[in-house]
């Protein structure tokens, strides 16, 4: 048997949190990836909350499940309603999963103010429903809302309420720290506590965020015995999150030798499918599986993890599906530049005149507002200047733009020009846009064209801007951080200017400069230069 169970519940309770919205098509693409991935149990949804929930159900049914087990979760049958009579309850039965999860008060509190029934009809509502679905061949995981507030509360009201449960004949306990308050001292103490008043029935653990403990405090109950841990993927869920089961998997299987799921390698993958479907942003800090989670900045560190890469890697990153990075700025040794150059086939030598004048610039630029961290690419162009292994492949004698606003309706235009020579071929060109960059992008590749056909597969994929404050009584900077494509690889550039389209230019002549320098096409165009043609 495996040693912990893994109950993943961000289908249901994931989705209570705030910008966190999965149709019914995306909930079965999910929950078949959970399968895949070797996770246990898959918490669907509220069956009693709303018609995509049921629907899901019906869907699910027909998942062909390697692994997991379904469940639906709702709540205890409500006060002074037979259990048979509880039209919730009811839908829970109709979703006809293997498992039910059902919650229950565990807080005084909650009983007389929020259900405003008794003690004694709480006890009987949850060992009622527990009975029932039992009654009807469910294996039934009992949610203790609130367990560890409810028993700092008043220790026997909570664990009566879990010996209901268990008299009802509940497969799991699953102790929750539903406002995520508790610390993991305390849970690891009251969690022993139950287990040697409840000896006969598992019990699990849902933990909540609220004070970043979700994932130490399910580690502090599977230390007190804890067979199963509920939690949502990167920890999505109701106010802060939930336990985030990318983080708690990897320890458990890691550090604590728990043998939870068979390929561990797919985690950083499904991390991303799930910010993916639900349309989230990756959490780059995210740990584990986060972009940045082995990613050594300082020049110190690159150069220990260059040598022995545990010196600064609490695991091998490959064993989540992550990998190592290495950025380059201001805080670089030669060994950040050297592993970079050696990432883009260029020669370097640790000590070289090269090498200490690549790093010299690098530190010069980021003083004045470059940021070579995503701009691999004008990161390239500079350790190809050094190395003389570039070759210029325009000379611009100017460009300008203007931006025509019109008062008789007409739409407003924008325009740019762009003078420069290829060799002694002189171009002048003239393009609109959708803005003044847009048209200067156009004013550019319309001039270069003729030279290097090639141009047309790159594509700019994105543009971002930041104003960096100006020190000294300097004026503030603009950087223009542009990423393109030519559709198989791509690469980022930077320009920095007082002025926004002088950054955009900058950021944009080197994006193209960089494809042409890779593509190897200068040293045959400048012998063939199309002059003659062109005069
Ligand atoms: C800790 C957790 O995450 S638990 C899950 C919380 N998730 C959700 O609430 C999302 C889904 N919820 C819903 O769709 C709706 O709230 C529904 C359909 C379940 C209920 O909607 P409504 O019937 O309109 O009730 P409403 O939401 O206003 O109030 C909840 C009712 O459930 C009762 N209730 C709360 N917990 C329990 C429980 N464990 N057992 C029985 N009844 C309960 C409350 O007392 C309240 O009834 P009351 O107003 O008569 O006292
Ligand atoms: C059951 C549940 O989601 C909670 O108590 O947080």
């Amino acid at each position: 048997m495996k040693p912990v169970f893994l109950y993943d519940t961000t289908l249901r309770d994931g989705t209570q949190g705030e910008g966190f919205q999965l149709s019914m098509l995306d909930k079965l693409r999910i929950a078949e990836r959970l399968d895949r991935f070797g996770i246990d149990y898959i918490e669907g949804g509220w069956p009693g909350s709303n018609p995509k929930d049921i629907e899901f159900f019906r869907e699910a049914s027909k998942l062909d499940l390697k692994h997991a087990k379904l469940a639906a979760f709702g709540s205890t049958r409500r006060a002074d309603l037979a259990v048979e009579e509880d039209p919730q309850v009811r839908l829970l039965l109709e979703a006809s999963t293997p498992v039910v999860t059902i919650f229950g008060k565990s807080w005084e509190l909650h009983v007389t103010e929020v259900l405003r029934t008794t003690v004694e009809e709480n006890q009987a509502m949850i060992r009622d429903t527990v009975r029932y679905l039992k009654e009807n061949d469910r294996e039934v995981v009992y949610d203790a809302e609130h367990f560890f507030d409810g028993y700092k509360d008043s220790p026997e009201h909570a664990l009566a309420t879990l010996e209901a449960a268990a008299e009802g004949g509940a497969d799991v306990l699953v102790l929750c720290d539903t406002n995520g308050g508790t610390l993991p001292e305390e849970v690891l103490e009251i969690c022993t506590k139950v287990k040697e008043r409840i000896p006969g029935t598992p019990f699990g653990i849902h933990t909540h965020n609220d004070c970043e403990l979700g994932v130490a405090n399910a580690v502090a109950a599977v230390r007190a015995g804890g067979i199963q841990v509920q939690g949502t993927v990167n920890g999505y869920g109701e106010r802060t999150g939930n336990c985030n089961l990318t983080s708690v998997i990897p320890i458990l299987q890691l550090k604590m030798g728990l043998e939870v799921i068979p390929a561990l390698e797919g985690l950083q993958a499904l991390s991303y499918f799930v910010d993916d479907v639900s349309n989230n942003p990756h959490f780059a800090r995210a740990p584990f599986v986060g972009r940045t989670a082995f990613a050594h900045k300082g020049g110190m560190h690159v150069n220990a993890v260059q040598k022995l890469a545990r010196s600064y890697e609490h695991i091998e990153p490959q064993r989540v599906g992550n990998s190592q990075q290495i950025l380059v700025s201001e805080l670089s040794g030669q060994s950040n530049i050297l592993i970079k150059a050696e990432e883009l086939g260029l020669k370097l030598e640790k000590g070289s005149d090269e090498a200490k004048s690549v790093l010299t610039r690098v530190k010069e630029m980021e003083n004045a507002g470059y940021s070579f961290e995503a701009a691999g690419g004008s990161l390239e162009l500079l350790i190809r200047r050094e190395l003389g292994s570039y070759e210029k492949p325009f000379d611009l004698k100017e460009f300008h733009t203007s931006y025509r606003l019109y008062r008789d309706g007409h739409q407003p235009v924008c325009e740019a020009t762009v003078k420069l020579y290829v060799g002694d071929v002189g171009e002048y060109t003239v393009a609109e846009g959708h803005g003044v960059v847009n048209a200067l992008d156009k004013a550019l590749r319309k001039a270069l064209l003729p030279f290097y056909p090639e141009i047309e597969e790159v594509s700019l994929t994105d543009y971002k801007v930041r104003i960096i404050d100006g020190h000294d009584n300097t004026a503030a900077k603009t950087r223009v951080l542009v990423v393109s494509s030519d559709g198989e690889h791509s690469w980022g550039t930077v320009g920095v200017s007082e002025n926004i389209i002088e950054a955009s230019w900058i950021a944009i002549v080197d994006s193209i400069d960089l494809f042409l320098q890779r593509r190897g096409v200068l040293a045959t165009k400048s012998a063939d230069t199309p002059s003659a043609a062109r005069a």
